[in-house]
């Protein structure tokens, strides 16, 4: 035999062994990326099909509406849409009714009255508010009244793929959580409302050296912001539509110090993952419960309960 007869025999050899090694490697490994993507999406569909299944056996209580619950729609109703005089007294009586089991008044229409209020006080001054992740100022009204603006990063109608918390705040998810919650008696939700703001009339006369220092002009001459919080970047401005209008959520800032309830929804920052990413039937428990009210801690057995109506407690998980 030749030498160059052996030296291909060798070549076509070590070909053949690397071709299988590639083959092997490539069938015994699994692929992540899809896997973990059909387990989701067959979590969340157990998850409706949960929901659905419940619905169908709810008390019968569940599915008529309660006449009881008319008077309160109304005064509701009225009270987003009276115009409303007198303003100035209401933030005297912020701190009366903040207390750990109510964020908000639900008497003498004072619910509409707060929002009316923070749309329409003049604004005295506009600062960055570092505290949290997301973009926001704090706006301090003529009655000194301090107020939290969350800007709007999206169209309501655009859809933001990729996990739960991809994407930035919604600021309209704000607004809805306190309507919600004045529906639904859950007292809990700051108030907030969405309000509309002209950067150069009403933020720039009155914006703080620090707020202006993060502020840049866009290629239109637009001056947009991009603020100071954790996620904060230069290149990830909010810049305000073509009438000069900066929307967002204007929250109303509440001085006092509340007892800290860490919610079992929060995400984790660290390896340590939280049960509601480990544990899929976390998810289920609660999802598929008529949900009253949540997160009523109980310090002692450390647990969180779920108010399955008015006097009835069940205490889900231990954390
Ligand atoms: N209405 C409010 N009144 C007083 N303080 C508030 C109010 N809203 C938020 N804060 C304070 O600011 C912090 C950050 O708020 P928030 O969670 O709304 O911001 P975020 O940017 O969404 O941050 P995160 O990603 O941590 O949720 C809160 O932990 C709280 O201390
Ligand atoms: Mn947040």
């Amino acid at each position: 035999m030749s030498m160059n007869y052996m030296f291909g025999i060798s070549v076509f050899l070590l070909c053949l062994v690397l071709l299988n090694i590639y083959f092997f490697y490539n069938l015994s490994t699994t692929k992540p990326t899809p896997l973990i993507q059909s387990r989701k999406a067959e979590a969340m569909q157990n998850v409706h099909k949960e929901i659905n299944d419940h619905f169908a056996h709810l008390k019968k209580q569940y599915k008529i509406k309660t006449s009881k619950f008319i008077p309160v729609q109304q005064a509701l109703i009225a009270s987003l849409n009276s115009t409303i005089t007198e303003l100035e007294n209401i933030w005297n009586t912020v701190d009366n009714w903040v207390d750990n089991e109510s964020l908000f008044p639900d008497k003498n229409g004072d619910p509409g009255r707060i929002l009316h209020a923070i749309k329409s006080s003049p604004i005295a001054l506009v600062d960055n508010a570092p505290k949290g992740t997301q973009l926001k100022l704090l706006l301090i009204l003529e009655s000194k009244q301090k107020v939290l603006f969350k800007p709007k990063r999206y169209n309501l109608t655009e859809v933001i793929k990729g996990p739960v918390y991809a994407g930035f705040d919604r600021y309209n998810s704000e607004v809805f959580a306190y309507y919600l919650g004045m529906v639904l008696n859950m007292r809990w939700i700051a108030p907030a409302v969405t309000m509309r703001i002209n950067v150069e009339n009403d933020i720039l006369p009155v914006a703080t050296l620090g707020l202006k220092n993060t502020m840049v002009k866009n290629e239109v001459g637009a001056t947009c912001i991009y603020g100071k919080c954790y996620y904060c970047k230069i290149n990830e401005t909010v810049c305000p539509d073509n009438t000069g209008v900066l929307e967002g959520a204007a929250i109303l800032y509440l001085e006092k110090q509340f007892k800290v309830h860490k919610s079992p929804w929060r995400r984790s920052y660290s390896r340590k993952k939280m049960d509601w990413e480990k544990d899929t039937d976390f998810l289920l428990v609660l999802t598929a419960l008529p949900i009253w009210k949540t997160s009523l801690h109980d310090p002692k057995d450390k647990t969180y309960g779920v108010l399955i109506s008015n006097d009835e407690y069940q205490y889900v998980k231990s954390i």
